[in-house]
């Protein structure tokens, strides 16, 4: 683990100050957000299911929200980053803006002529409009006018979408994670999300401020989500398995985090593979060094497998066995302590539903938690978490909370 103290050195044009993450609590020191933008325009009742959106959020104060999100964070010292600004500089390089392209042409879905149209067309425009299309889409009514008569385009509907919109760019933490001084691209399982690492993928690559820092993991390895991905300590690392990570990504993780010398545990925790529970972090976060919020319905039977390098470039895998056990061993600590979500079952099952278990540490007993949660930041703030609350009654119609709405890209070693 290599992120510096001084680790809020100004940006420079080049390169940017070194960047790692090695708890889930080190105080923060530069965090990727999106803003959301016209891309959530696109969600209508048929398609927001799909989507993976429970309503139709208000766009206007969805933004409100997530700047009054952002301005919470930077009144704590850490440095924003939003994914579209980055975007749009990384896309001044022109392998980047060929990436952006390819990315973005489905030939099956547009066949040969159309995506050959939207190829030439995507390839001459500047920056910033490649870059709203890649994060908002583009349906057939909006395509450039084409040569000749399309059977594809006369034969579908206006609203029909050429290139998708990606209303969960929202959620950063899922499609980037770092892990020691590497960020690992992930593999996103659902069609609807897939896209966002074609994204996240060429920022890496292609942004000046990240042209130093080291990969572990891809894109086209088995599904792994940020979500599902908790470093409880350093050297520690918790993946939930179920409805996004499957059993092989978390595997295959593991084997990429051991060989790179990132970690020396992870632990694989199963958990219901439902949407109400589609990552770890949905049922369980990190608020303190030795604390977490915990959804209190999974608290004794959440489990794990504890997965350790073998020694000879194998994995050895051991349990399963209680989680709250198997972490506390691993993190060398007596007890991980557990606050619970709610107050009774029925608030608890609300309160993780709206995301009280969603919380994002700034330092060590400060975490930014929404507001709607009130009995899961009273437990809180009795247990001696410090709670900054935010609304989201817009910003939550996609089930995310603090959590998923950001990546932390630094923050200071938890020593
Ligand atoms: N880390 C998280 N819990 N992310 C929440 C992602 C929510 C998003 N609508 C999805 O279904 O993928």
């Amino acid at each position: 683990m290599t992120a510096p103290s001084s680790a809020t050195a100004e940006p420079t044009p080049g390169a940017g100050p070194v960047l790692g993450v090695d708890s889930e609590v080190g105080p923060l020191r530069t965090v990727l957000l999106h803003r959301p933008g016209d891309e959530l325009k696109r969600l209508t009742p048929r398609n927001n299911d799909q989507l993976l959106f429970d309503g139709i959020p208000w766009v206007d104060r969805a933004q409100t929200e997530h700047d009054a999100f952002a301005e919470t964070l930077a009144s704590r010292g850490v440095e924003v980053l939003l994914l579209a600004d980055l975007l749009g500089e990384a896309l001044a390089d022109g392998r980047a803006r060929a990436a952006g392209v390819h990315s973005a042409v489905d030939e099956r879905r547009l066949g040969l002529d159309l995506a050959d149209a939207l190829r030439s067309h995507l390839s001459g425009v500047d920056a910033r409009t490649l870059a709203s299309v890649l994060m908002s889409g583009m349906t057939f009514e909006e395509l450039p006018s084409a040569e000749g008569a399309s059977l594809v385009r006369r034969m579908h509907h206006p609203n029909d979408f050429a290139v998708d919109p990606l209303p969960n760019l929202l959620f950063t933490r899922d499609s980037s994670v770092w892990v020691g001084d590497r960020v690992a691209i992930t593999s996103l399982a659902l069609p609807a999300r897939r896209r966002e690492t074609a994204l996240t993928d060429l920022i890496y690559a292609y942004h000046p401020r990240f042209s130093h820092s080291g990969r572990a993991y891809g894109a086209h390895s088995a599904p792994l989500e940020g979500g599902d991905v908790l470093l409880l300590s350093p050297g520690v690392l918790a993946v939930g398995v179920g409805e996004r990570t499957t059993p092989a990504g978390a595997e295959s993780f593991a084997r990429s985090v051991f060989a790179d010398g990132l970690v020396h545990t992870v632990l694989a925790v199963p958990i219901a593979q439902e949407r109400a529970t589609m990552h770890l972090d949905t049922v369980c976060t990190m608020v303190d060094r030795d604390a977490v919020v915990m959804y209190p319905a999974v608290r004794d039977t959440l489990s794990a497998y504890s997965i350790r390098p073998d020694g000879s470039d194998g994995v050895q895998v051991t349990g399963p066995e209680p989680f709250l056990e198997a972490a506390a061993e691993a993190m060398g600590i007596a007890r991980l302590r557990v606050i619970d979500t709610g107050l009774d079952s029925i608030t608890a099952e609300r309160e993780q539903w709206d995301d009280g278990n969603n919380t994002l540490a700034v330092a060590p007993g400060v975490v930014v938690a929404y507001e709607r949660n009130v009995e899961t930041n009273e437990r809180l703030e009795h247990a001696g978490i410090e709670v900054l609350r935010i609304s989201g009654s817009e910003l939550g119609s996609g089930r995310g909370g603090p959590r998923c709405m950001s990546c932390p890209m630094l923050r200071e070693p938890l020593t």
